[in-house]
């Protein structure tokens, strides 16, 4: 099957020759059509130079890629008429009411909101009560649902989509998420990047970036099936105390805080008795420790510390 997304060894600088900030480095990854493809990183991860690279906004510095079997130097007109870009910030005409903002959309890439209802349908009607309010006065999740409509209305091939769920509440969240499946069911290839590890899981598949770079990428159960190592999760009464005192116990490899939990990566061998004993030696109280199974985040640490 042809990929519906190619990026090849994509280089982007930003910067002088003195002071070069390498935003991207050589990074690579495929992706097929119909998939729910997720770009997890944190903040300077390089995520919006990538999208902006392969929406035909941003030159790169190296390396090709191609988007819907077009390149996205030589090919970028015919790629601006296929994509749906929905970037982080600034997507949407403040000033302009939700319908003018679909209809200045609409009209930019000669189509109209009638023509394509049946795409937008699912995700407008949800807003289409405020339609004369001003984008402006719209909360964050239904800002969020109108840019996703802007990005939609001329019926892209494949869809980029750039943190869209930052500072959105947790029930909006999860119904962009549900959203983003069915757009998935009509055929449409989803880019998505987020910081929030616990999104990775709803992707098909991911890459994990850092500092430019790609990690590792895969299904979300073969990127937790990189990581070997027992882990326990603990927590105490002072949980500062308690990650200072963890890492001085010689058995455990790394240690993190993890939510109300600290997780402590351990040798092979190990015994938890042992460790409640040290722990409580050095005064730590109520002490809970327990196995737990790795997710991506812990994948993704272990990564970044090598
Ligand atoms: N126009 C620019 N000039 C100089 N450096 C830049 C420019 N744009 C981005 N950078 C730098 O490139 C690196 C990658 O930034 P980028 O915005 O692509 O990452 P990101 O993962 O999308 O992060 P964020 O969510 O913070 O935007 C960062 O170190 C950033 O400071």
């Amino acid at each position: 099957m042809n990929a519906a997304v190619s990026v090849n060894n994509l280089i982007k600088n930003y910067g002088t020759k003195k002071a070069v900030v390498e935003a991207v480095k050589t990074v690579s990854f495929d992706v097929l059509p119909a998939e729910l493809f997720g770009i997890i990183g944190p903040d300077g991860a390089g995520k919006t130079s990538l999208f902006r690279m392969l929406t035909t906004l941003l030159l790169p510095d190296g390396g090709y890629a191609t988007v819907d079997g077009f390149d996205i130097v030589k090919d970028y007109k015919a790629i601006r008429n296929r994509v749906g870009y929905m970037p982080g910030r600034f997507s949407l005409y403040q000033d302009l009411t939700v319908e003018e903002n679909m209809q200045f959309f609409a009209t930019i890439f000669n189509t109209s909101i009638e023509d394509n209802y049946d795409l937008v349908k699912d995700i407008y009607i949800q807003i289409e009560p405020f339609k004369k309010r001003k984008a402006g006065k719209l909360s964050g999740g239904m800002k969020q649902k109108l840019a996703l409509s802007c990005a939609l209305i001329h019926r892209p091939t494949v869809l980029f989509l750039d943190e869209p769920t930052t500072g959105v509440d947790a029930v909006s969240r999860k119904e962009f998420w549900e959203m983003l499946k069915r757009l998935k069911q009509q055929g449409i290839t989803i880019l998505v990047s987020t910081p929030y590890m616990d999104e990775a899981g709803l992707c098909d598949r991911i890459a994990l970036m850092q500092d430019g770079s790609i990690l590792s990428a895969g299904t979300p159960q073969q990127i937790i099936a990189e990581f070997k190592e027992p882990v326990l999760a603990i927590k105490a009464d002072d949980m500062y105390k308690l990650l200072k005192d963890l890492g001085g116990y010689a058995l455990i490899k790394d240690v993190y805080s993890f939510g109300e939990y600290h997780h402590a990566v351990m040798q092979d061998v190990f015994d938890e008795t042992d460790l409640c004993h040290f722990l409580e030696r050095k005064n730590n109280y109520n002490v809970t420790i327990k196995r737990t199974t790795p997710g991506i985040e812990d994948r993704f640490m272990q990564l970044m510390k090598n």
